[in-house]
């Protein structure tokens, strides 16, 4: 084990050639990154090390030197700050003085220097496997909160997905909304289709609640298709489905209703029992910026009440 003491024979020679130093608890001897200019040698009391950035503090007691750089290299600059611990005396090894005694105990201070030069380079070896160690321990944390980001986002993403259908729920379309950017759909108008199954109760009570399911689902991956690469198509609840999308015109949305209407026409299940088919009715309206959705659906859920009245497997449009 490499001490930081002096021998009795080092200490009386260091003694003799440096300047003699009382310190009071507290009391900073130098800062980490001053330019060294010389050692100190602890006479008596307790002086600390502060070597910062995480690392542990070292603290030092009588005949235990430090700051030895200084004098070996000159304006080294200071690895770790030195604070007095308590009240003491130490002896301050100045370049000069240093360089005497080199001249008059060449073989004393040639001990000195290897001993010296063999604890640096221990603790630099275990700086070094601290801070790999240290650096290992970031990059699993790291890992670890990748990791957690990833579940985040899935949770979020499960939480804002229709488990039967797949499509976003009602959390996730208000999600939708609030992020909304009118200003980017440029020459387009937002549009809300309001598209409900009809006799779907009918559907269930005659084929059972599996393939009332079934029908969903189909209906779910048609109101999928017909929304374009922004847009949101989305199911409310139970048998009723939105499609947020991004029209030109009046025209544009009921192209949109119609095709929507004729595609759900057009499916035949297996499982449904003729003369059973699927349709659904639509409400369809435009979405001014300055209203909110609760207003957006009122006006569509009117126009679809009013498409239902009218026989279903149709449309309706509003302004
Ligand atoms: N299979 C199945 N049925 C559901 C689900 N959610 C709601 N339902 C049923 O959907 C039916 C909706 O019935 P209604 O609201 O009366 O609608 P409808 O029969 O389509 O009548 P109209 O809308 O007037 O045409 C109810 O019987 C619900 O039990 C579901 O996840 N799966």
């Amino acid at each position: 084990m490499l001490g930081r003491a002096l021998s009795d024979e080092e200490l009386r020679l260091f003694a003799a050639a440096a300047r003699r130093q009382p310190v009071t608890a507290g009391e900073v001897l130098f800062r980490r990154g001053e330019a060294g200019q010389s050692m100190f040698v602890i006479e008596s009391g307790q002086i600390r090390l502060e070597f910062g950035d995480g690392l542990a503090d070292r603290v030092l007691g009588p005949s235990e030197y430090f700051g030895e750089l200084a004098v070996f290299i000159g304006q080294h600059s200071r690895m770790a700050g030195a604070v007095a611990e308590t009240g003491g005396v130490v002896h301050v090894v100045d370049q000069a003085a240093f360089e005497r005694l080199l001249g008059e105990q060449p073989g004393l201070l040639a001990r000195f220097m290897r001993r010296s030069f063999a604890y640096l380079v221990a603790s630099e070896t275990q700086l070094i496997l601290g801070l790999r160690r240290r650096n290992e321990d970031l990059m699993q944390t790291l890992d670890s909160l990748r990791q957690t980001r990833t579940e985040l986002s899935i949770a979020q993403q499960l939480v804002r997905t229709d488990e039967l259908t797949g499509l976003v729920n009602r959390r996730g379309l208000y999600r939708y909304i609030d992020e909304l950017d009118c200003e980017a759909l440029a020459e387009q108008h937002l549009a809300l289709l309001l598209i409900d199954l009809d006799d779907f109760k009918r559907i269930n009570d005659r084929n059972g609640h599996l393939a009332g399911d079934s029908a969903l689902r189909a209906v779910a991956e048609e109101v999928r298709r017909a929304a374009g690469p922004m847009e949101l198509p989305c199911r409310l609840g139970g048998d009723e489905f939105a499609l947020l999308a991004h029209v030109s015109d009046a025209g544009d949305l009921a192209n949109r209703a119609i095709r929507l209407v004729a595609a759900v026409r057009s499916l035949r299940l297996p499982i449904l029992r003729e003369p059973l088919r699927l349709s659904v009715s639509i409400g369809a309206c435009f979405c001014p910026p300055g209203e909110d959705w609760s207003s957006w659906y009122s006006r569509a859920d009117a126009l679809l009440y009013q498409a239902k009245v009218e026989g279903g497997d149709g449309w309706r449009l509003g302004d």
